[in-house]
């Protein structure tokens, strides 16, 4: 079962990313591009990192890593001010994603 959810992820994560034409989110975000970034963001969160949970098996369920999707998009619409690219992006990212990942097809996958 661990295995079907692992492509699963794979697959979603490989689609959510393409979404990221500038790579905002593919990487940690560090205090010198993005200065008191790790004062102001408690849990910062990127697809890197997302990528590594999934290898390891840190997910057990599709809804866990949209938590953590949902957390990245926060993240960002926190720290960067709205008119900023970055804060713009994470909104459009967060409108993919919960269409993507919405609850009722979640919940129909799960039947
Ligand atoms: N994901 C983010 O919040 C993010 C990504 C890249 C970036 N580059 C900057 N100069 S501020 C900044 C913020």
């Amino acid at each position: 079962e661990r295995g079907v959810l692992k492509i699963c992820l794979k697959y979603i994560q490989n689609k959510m990313q393409a979404k990221d034409v500038n790579g905002f989110f593919a990487y940690p975000v560090n205090d010198m591009i993005a200065p008191g970034y790790s004062m102001i963001i408690a849990h910062p969160m990127d697809f890197s990192t997302m990528m590594v949970k999934i290898d390891n098996n840190e997910y057990e369920s599709v809804l866990e890593y949209r938590k953590d999707f949902v957390l990245m998009c926060n993240n960002a619409m926190t720290y960067n001010r709205p008119e900023t690219i970055y804060n713009k992006e994470a909104k459009r990212l967060f409108q993919i994603g919960m269409k993507t990942l919405s609850k009722e097809k979640l919940l129909v996958m799960k039947r």
